[in-house]
Parts: C-alpha cells; sequence; structure tokens
C-alpha cells in the first residue's frame, strides 16, 4: 500500500453544470420513496433530502434497506415515490426518471459495495473511467479530463501506484481506485455505500477525511452508508437511523444516536456518552461478557 496520505479534493474544473464549487449546487430529494423486488417491499415510504454541502449518513442493522434506497436514488433501482434533482440554487427540480443517463452521470455518482477488479487496465486507466460522462465519442482525454484524475488520484493517495495494474491491487487498495474514480466524475451529488469497509484505520480515518472536504470545500452533497456509529457521527450533519425499511429517526449525531434509537434498531443494548474533551459521541456496545479488566504487565507484580 501507498504511503502517499489522502489530500485534500481539488476544485472540480470541467464542463459538468455542478463541476464548478460555486454552483455545486445540486442537491437530491426523495419524497415517499418505495423500493422492492418483486412483492418484496424493502424501502418503505421513505423522506430523504441531501443537501448541498451537507453529509447525510445512513445507518441502520443489516438489510434494512440502506443500500437498496441508495441504488434508487442513483436511479439503479426501480422507485416509486418522487425522487427530484435540483441542479442549481434557483433551478426548478427535475424528476431523475426523466434524465438522460449522460446528463444524470454528470450529477450523481454512486461508490457501491460490490467492486470487481478490472483485469488489463493500470489505476489510473480506471480512475478515468469516471470522465466517461463527459467523453465525446472517438475522442480521447481532455486536459480537464486529465486534471481530474490526476486531482482524484492525489486525494485517494494513489499517485504513487497510478501505473499499477489494478488487477494486482490488494481489496482496500482496489476500493480506493473506485472511490477515486467516483471523484473524477466530479459530480454535485455524492452517494457512497460503506466506503471505508475493507479499509486500514489510516484509510477510514482519511476517507472520512475526503468526505467531509467535498461538503465543506466543494459544496458536494453527500449520502453515505456507513456501519460504524462512531463515523457517522463524526462525520455527518444530519442521520437517517432505518430499521426494515422506514427511517426510524431523523436530525443530528446527538439526536439520533441515542441509546433508545440504537436500542430499537439494532436490538442490543448501548452505552452512548458525550466525551467533554473531545465533545464527540462515544457509543458503546454491550455484550452478553462482562468486560475484561487489561493490565500492564509490569503492575501484575
Ligand atoms: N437482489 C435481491 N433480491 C431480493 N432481495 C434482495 C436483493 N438484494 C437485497 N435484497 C433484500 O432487500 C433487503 C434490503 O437489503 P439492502 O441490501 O438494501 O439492506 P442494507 O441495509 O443495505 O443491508 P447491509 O447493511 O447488510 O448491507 C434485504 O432484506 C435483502 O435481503
Amino acid at each position: 500500500m501507498t504511503n502517499t496520505a489522502l489530500t485534500s479534493v481539488e476544485p472540480a474544473q470541467n464542463s459538468g453544470t455542478s463541476t464548478n464549487p460555486d454552483d455545486s449546487t445540486a442537491s437530491l430529494r426523495g419524497a415517499g420513496v418505495v423500493l422492492g423486488f418483486g412483492d418484496h417491499t424493502v424501502v418503505n415510504g421513505v423522506d430523504i433530502a441531501l443537501r448541498s454541502g451537507q453529509v447525510t449518513a445512513l445507518v441502520g442493522p443489516n438489510g434494512s434497506g440502506k443500500s437498496t434506497l441508495l441504488r434508487g436514488l442513483a436511479k439503479l433501482h426501480p422507485a416509486a415515490g418522487t425522487i427530484v434533482l435540483t441542479q442549481a440554487m434557483d433551478a426548478e427540480p427535475r424528476p431523475i426518471h426523466s434524465m438522460r443517463p449522460r446528463e444524470f452521470a454528470q450529477e450523481v455518482t454512486l461508490f457501491a459495495q460490490s467492486r470487481i477488479a478490472p483485469q488489463g487496465l493500470s489505476v489510473k486507466e480506471v480512475v478515468a473511467f469516471g470522465r466517461y460522462p463527459y467523453r465525446r465519442r472517438f475522442s480521447g482525454l481532455t486536459r480537464e479530463d486529465h486534471a481530474a484524475i490526476e486531482s482524484a488520484l492525489r486525494a485517494t493517495g494513489l499517485n504513487a501506484i497510478a501505473d499499477r495494474a489494478a488487477g494486482t491491487l490488494s481489496g482496500g487498495e482496489l476500493q480506493r481506485v473506485w472511490l477515486s474514480a467516483c471523484l473524477a466524475q466530479q459530480t454535485g451529488v455524492v452517494l457512497l455505500d460503506e466506503p471505508t469497509n475493507h479499509l486500514d484505520l489510516r484509510y477510514q480515518i482519511e476517507t472520512l477525511d475526503v468526505i467531509r472536504d467535498l461538503a465543506d470545500d466543494h459544496g458536494v452533497a453527500v449520502g453515505v452508508v456507513l456501519h460504524d456509529l462512531d463515523h457517522a457521527a463524526q462525520v455527518a450533519d444530519e442521520l437517517l437511523l432505518m430499521r426494515a425499511g422506514q427511517i426510524v429517526a431523523k436530525g443530528t449525531p446527538v439526536d439520533v444516536l441515542t441509546a433508545e434509537n440504537i436500542a430499537h434498531a439494532y436490538e442490543i443494548r448501548v452505552d452512548v456518552r458525550l466525551d467533554q474533551h473531545t465533545g464527540r459521541l462515544r457509543i458503546d456496545p454491550i455484550g452478553r461478557h462482562a468486560p475484561r479488566p487489561h493490565t500492564h504487565a509490569s503492575s501484575d507484580s
């Protein structure tokens, strides 16, 4: 794994409508969203608003519908209800189903959970996939494309391995390559499904930093599924807690991540504390076994 740290994402510079930091105000809203598989409804009447410059985290137990909701917002799963995209502050919201795929891909990207390892392509060539919505037929990469790819490679700490074969990377490295491709797409809405999965501690934290950079420095509307509630509390402006296809709590991390809400959603006991020194929430799940006391070897004698 490269030693290059994730650095802040550079301002977008291409011809997409949401790529200028000043006008990257696209936001995605869903009302009464219903999604399912055949007769099996897995998201049932969800309201969600992803606002420019804000991080919204979706949390909840396995199978509660988080990934399916994200896929519905990304136009990858048929949805009932209303999902609209507002491309600029004063623009009229447009139903996403009326948008052409290429146009939609210039506005919204999804970092999905399962990822293939492309054989025969370098890291840089995979990241270049992110520029596909801007490419003209039979034309090569433009200066803007190269700048976006370089910026995304730097942001994900991949410049040192940009020429390596993507098929030879570890799971965590490959994950960062696909995250990089999403960043290279330079959209006003970024949807991320468990982006910290498979990453070591350092890249988990640096990925959370990149997510905050997207919102704070570039006005991106971020929707992210996270399993780690500490991470969700750390990165999100708003949390949506899902259970059985519905949102059971919505608001700031402090409002949503109460012991009662977590117990209701996950059916476990937890201890939730606000750290007085750091001002951060600490969520401590309580298992069946009493915590084992730990001592230093030197204090045993
Ligand atoms: N391809 C599929 N066909 C049928 N049912 C599916 C399919 N994919 C998911 N489901 C079901 O939809 C429900 C919601 O799944 P989803 O993956 O959206 O949940 P999730 O909250 O993202 O879960 P996890 O935390 O485990 O990733 C689950 O009951 C799951 O079994």
